[in-house]
């Protein structure tokens, strides 16, 4: 019943005679309802210049659509082709191994199907997207309270107080809740804000096109002119303030108040904008290092670090990066897990863990096993699948070591430093359970858990050793296809983690670390066979940024034995140092990748990946004696050693080319550098400690042993530097002083050995009497 409205535009078709609808009148509807044809008549000649602006601006932008959307198409068409910025994931491991194709191949599926389960399944039980385009976890959290200052603001902006991020941050909420208003109230003509802009700037055609406007446009058009007057005003009084305190106030040396750790930020922040143009805003009574080191003490109050790992930092980045780096090592890294491919697959177990409250997402293009946990209501490492050993609780960076090294099935592969098994569960997972993997490690109680992991797991393939790594190629010498040399350096990429590495670090745990380090890359290096038909390949990993720790140690590899580096092939993280302070390392250094917290949203960490070319060890004579090695002395005899070059070479370069054609041998070989040795001698490392070690970790370049400082090769040519050329007859008379004792009478060596066994004898007694 009711009023029947007539939409056949008067045209009346007489249904017969009914009592109602002579009765009753016909309906008035509003008029802006009404959707005659001659609505256009009564437009006013602006209203239908207007019209026509529209239209046209509609046109235009059909076409900008039409050529974007043609655009992407090509786009998506390169990524497929491995093109694009973000290849697919095939393309990370750069050699053809048929495990990895396969893990891959059907993990992509995987993640295909699990999008089709996003629209499906999981969308219906209300959790959050599931979609594989999550690269936005990737960009780190900072810390609240302390934002770095952009680089805008270092080149002079002033920095804003926390209630101005918090007054932004709310306008910039205003903003999008308005402009989402304005989308929702007027989603279907896209146009609009682009005319609505056009009016702002023109204040006559603003009023003309107010009259069409819905009063919430109106609003934020408004808004939007308020925010552009305020922000000029906060720019003119920034302005003001910058050019009154143009000189920063340093604090007087004997002034011994307290200062909050406000203030040390706010000193942090105007340390750092004077040196961003020293000069103009210095106090003229304080030099650079004054500044330096003030800011250095203030960083070290405020982050709680000692000032030997801060002034590592702050030798490691520049200062804006540093903060960075430093607000990002406040905060933990998301919590991530690695299915476990041997049973289960990921978007399986992803399904399960969502049934259980969990949320979730793939952890980003480059890995196909790993996932990224937001939330969850039930202990991560308490599930029936975790118990059940369909993943494990990794640290997204432990993946990258595994995915360089790229094992294959029925390889023979060692994980020198294996425990507590997180990449060698995975490794034996890639291998699907083929071949061997030796998992090795020092500590007895560590190696415990490698045995609790595997069993869980279900990796079946392994031999669990408990030895020093160092020791293994007298073992298995030339055995492995590929070995994975997790070193155990000084953690300092993961201080979110572990908090202690703040301040528990000094030059002596450094030199420690990279001394071992260097022993154990020989040792993985000496167990790979270069003629292995599917490897030889050797990847060396720490969770450190210290180059002392990664790219000089690596550098030593290159110069002791016939390995070369090659891509990583992980696609991402950042290229390792050619040159640090006045160290330089080899060029192809820069195949290396470093990952950092600020940057990749991943625990700092760092991982080379090298192919062993050659079984022979260019300097095999195990009698040799080394001492340890001083990362801060090289540096400085490097210096001391450019002086010196300068000063003799001249008489250098005669002698060199009188030895050039002896050595051209030695030239050929991929080394650039190779250490000259001191022999029979026993080393002292830094805490006093006797070392009589086997292999050949290079001597400290103190003056005292200078002169036998190894011959040097440019790396740039990668040739014999001749004006080394004294150091290198230093050598030579060492091998000549070898084999003359080679030509000793049988008589003098029996007395020799006499003399030997004597000495023996009474070492041995003394030792028993002690
Ligand atoms: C960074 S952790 C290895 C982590 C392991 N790769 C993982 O992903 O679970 C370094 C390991 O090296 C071991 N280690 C230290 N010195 C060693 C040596 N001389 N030989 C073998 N392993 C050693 C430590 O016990 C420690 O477990």
């Amino acid at each position: 019943m009711g009023r029947k409205a007539k939409f056949n535009d008067g045209v009346l078709v007489k249904k017969g005679p009914g009592k109602k609808a002579k009765k009753q009148k016909d309906p008035i509807f509003p008029k802006s309802l009404n959707v005659s044809d001659d609505a256009d008549k009564k437009l006013s000649s602006r209203q239908k210049k207007r019209f026509k602006r529209r239209e046209e601006k509609k046109a235009e932008l059909l076409e900008k659509r039409k050529q974007n959307q043609k655009t992407k198409k090509e786009g998506k068409s390169d990524y497929k082709k491995g093109k694009g910025p973000l290849a697919p994931p095939n393309q990370y491991f750069s050699e053809s191994e048929s495990g990895d194709d396969d893990e891959i191949d059907e993990d992509e599926t995987d993640a295909e199907s699990m999008h089709e389960e996003a629209s499906g399944s999981v969308e219906e039980i209300n959790v959050k997207g599931f979609s594989d385009d999550n690269q936005a976890w990737l960009r780190p959290k900072s810390r609240k309270g302390f934002r770095p200052p952009s680089s805008d603001e270092e080149q002079g902006g002033e920095e804003k107080s926390d209630e101005d991020m918090e007054e932004e941050q709310d306008s910039e909420d205003h903003d999008f809740t308005v402009e989402k208003l304005n989308d929702l109230s007027d989603n279907e003509d896209d146009e609009f804000d682009t005319d609505t802009a056009d009016e702002e700037e023109d204040d006559t055609n603003t009023e003309d096109a107010d009259d069409d406007l819905l009063p919430i446009e109106k609003q934020n058009i408004k808004l939007k002119k308020k925010q552009a007057r305020i922000q000029k005003e906060s720019d003119a009084e920034m302005q003001s303030i910058i050019s009154e305190q143009a000189t920063f106030q340093f604090p007087s040396k004997d002034s011994e108040e307290v200062v909050s750790l406000q203030d040390v930020q706010q000193r942090i922040r105007e340390v750092i904008f004077v040196l961003s143009d020293f000069n103009k805003h210095r106090d003229s009574n304080h030099s650079r290092s004054d500044y330096i080191e003030l800011i250095r003490n203030d960083l070290c109050t405020y982050y709680s670090y000692n000032e030997f790992l801060m002034e590592k930092f702050m030798q490691l980045f520049p200062l804006s990066e540093l903060l960075e780096f430093l607000e990002a090592s406040e905060v933990q890294r998301p919590l991530t897990i690695r299915t476990n491919t041997l049973k289960t697959r990921r978007r399986d177990l992803a399904q399960a863990l969502i049934n259980r409250g969990v949320n979730l997402d793939p952890i980003g293009k480059w890995s196909k096993v790993g996932l990224v946990v937001y939330s969850a209501v039930v202990p991560m490492g308490a599930t029936p699948e975790y118990l059940a050993g369909h993943y494990i609780i990794q640290g997204a960076s432990s993946f990258l070591p595994v995915m360089a090294l790229a094992p294959q099935e029925n390889e023979k592969v060692l994980d020198m430093s294996a425990a507590p098994g997180g990449k060698a569960s995975h490794i034996a997972a890639i291998m699907k359970n083929t071949g061997v993997l030796f998992a090795n490690d020092l500590n007895k109680d560590r190696i415990k858990a490698v045995v609790g992991n595997f069993h869980r797991l279900g990796v079946m393939n392994s031999v669990i050793t408990c030895m020093d790594g160092r020791k293994f190629p007298s073992l298995m010498k030339v055995f492995f296809d590929r070995v994975l040399l997790d070193a155990p350096c000084t953690g300092t990429g993961v201080v979110a983690k572990d908090q202690s590495v703040k301040t528990s670090k000094d030059e002596i745990d450094i030199q420690r670390c990279y001394n071992l380090q260097r022993q154990l890359l020989l040792a993985a290096i000496d167990s790979v066979h270069a003629k292995s038909s599917t490897g030889g390949y050797i990847v060396y990993s720490t969770c450190s940024v210290l180059p002392e720790e990664n790219e000089w140690v690596i550098d030593f590899a290159l110069k002791k034995r016939n390995v070369k580096l090659v891509d990583t092939g992980l696609g991402f993280g950042t290229a390792g140092f050619t040159k640090y302070r006045h160290l330089r390392f080899h060029p192809t250094m820069n195949l290396t990748r470093r990952f950092y917290p600020h940057e990749h949203n991943l625990d700092g960490f760092f991982v080379a990946k090298l192919k062993k070319f050659s079984n022979v060890i260019p300097t095999s004579d195990d009698s040799e004696v080394v001492e340890d090695f001083n990362f801060n002395e090289d540096i400085l005899n490097e210096e001391e050693e450019v002086n010196e070059k300068q000063n003799k070479k001249s008489k250098q370069n005669q002698q060199g080319n009188d030895k050039k054609g002896k050595n051209s041998n030695k030239e050929k070989s991929h080394k650039n550098q190779v250490g000259s040795k001191e022999k029979g001698k026993k080393g002292k490392n830094l805490n006093g400690n006797e070392t009589n070690k086997t292999d050949d970790i290079e001597k400290p370049t103190t003056s005292k042993n200078k002169k036998n400082k190894s011959k040097k090769t440019d790396i740039t040519t990668n040739k014999v530097n001749w004006d080394e050329v004294p150091k290198k007859v230093g050598v030579k008379l060492n091998k000549k002083v070898k084999k003359d004792s080679k030509k000793k009478t049988f008589g003098e060596l029996k007395q020799k050995k006499e003399k030997f066994n004597v000495n023996r004898t009474d070492r041995k007694f003394k030792k028993n009497r002690n």
